[in-house]
């Protein structure tokens, strides 16, 4: 079987137009453009290559973009009085705060600073809470794109079997709520999972983001399996290369000549992450706005 490779940059393309109308509606109701404050401290490769993605599609999409660099070196307490004032910022409707955050920092700290009502990453206790007791919420971006990925190609996804490897807050946990709240029989694997190869050949659907270049084999997925490959993992600069490429997590070359469908890196996962991050954004701000949901999002 040769798999249909899933075009990620399709799917958000067709999603950013949809996302482009709602936000010119709302800087017509309002009289201003939808913004998304986006803090970065240190220098983690893989939010670097989200924050460059990040800036053009928003100001595209018709909103606006603050972008906050600190070093990694920044205290807490800055890092805190900055989070408060994007929460008071009326300019700003979506606040992400980059995660993982250097080691000085504590993360969980930082995020329960938050709104919940600005938490376009669907990270503060409010949301996770909400998301698992099956209330609307704010989810995060990555499974939330996975989610519309498999539902807009396969529909129904009651009864089948999906494998989700990773764990982190933005990505396994929520994935693994959206999995079970379409009715999958979800299984959650992990960097100390036993026998990873054994778990996931019985998996339709797997679905990984764990930062491990080409960690999940092609001959370890079954022939029938949809898999969306979450990884952003830039590799060391091969000879004659200025920058390394970047990778998934999943042997591409292998799976694609094995499994039914598989999203390739780049151009897959990624870049319907960063069309659902501006549909948070614009659902936020019309929710804050005191619009009600933007329909069709
Ligand atoms: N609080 C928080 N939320 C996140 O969602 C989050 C984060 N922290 N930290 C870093 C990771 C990484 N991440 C990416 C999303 C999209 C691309 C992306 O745009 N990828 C494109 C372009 C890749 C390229 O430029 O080559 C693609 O895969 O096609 C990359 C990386 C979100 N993350
Ligand atoms: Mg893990």
């Amino acid at each position: 079987m040769t798999a249909v490779q899933i075009d990620g940059k399709a799917f958000a393309a067709k999603l950013r137009e949809k996302i482009g109308e709602k936000a010119a509606a709302f800087t017509d109701k309002t009289g201003r453009k939808a913004g998304l404050a986006v803090v970065l401290v240190g220098e983690d490769p893989a939010s670097q290559v989200y924050v460059r993605s990040k800036g053009k599609a928003t100001v595209a999409a018709g909103m606006e973009s603050f972008e906050y660099r600190l070093p990694a070196d920044t205290p807490q307490d800055e890092l805190v009085a900055l989070v408060r004032k994007l929460n008071a910022d009326d300019a700003v409707d979506g606040i992400l705060v980059q995660l993982p955050l250097p080691k000085n920092l504590d993360e969980k700290a930082v995020i329960a600073e938050i709104d919940p009502d600005k938490d376009v990453d669907g990270i503060t206790p409010t949301n996770a809470g909400r998301l698992v007791l099956g209330m609307d919420a704010l989810v995060s971006c990555t499974p939330l794109g996975c989610t519309m990925i498999l539902k807009d190609m396969l529909g129904d996804l009651s009864g089948m079997d999906a494998v989700v490897v990773g764990r982190s807050i933005l990505f396994g946990k929520p994935m693994a709520q959206l999995l079970l709240a379409e009715n999958c029989t979800v299984t959650m694997a992990h960097s100390r999972t036993r026998n990873l190869p054994e778990v996931l050949r019985r998996a339709d659907i797997v679905v990984a983001a764990v930062g491990v270049p080409f960690l999940i084999k092609g001959d370890w997925l079954k022939s029938g399996a949809i898999v969306l490959d979450g990884g952003i993992n830039r590799l060391d600069p091969e000879p004659g290369e200025e920058k390394g490429r970047i990778v998934g997590d999943v042997a591409f070359d292998e799976a694609v000549g094995h499994v039914r469908a598989i999203t390739p890196v780049p151009g897959g996962v990624g870049a319907t992450t960063i069309a659902v991050l501006l549909r948070n954004t614009i659902v936020a701000a019309y929710r804050n706005a005191g619009l009600g949901d933007p329909e069709g999002l």
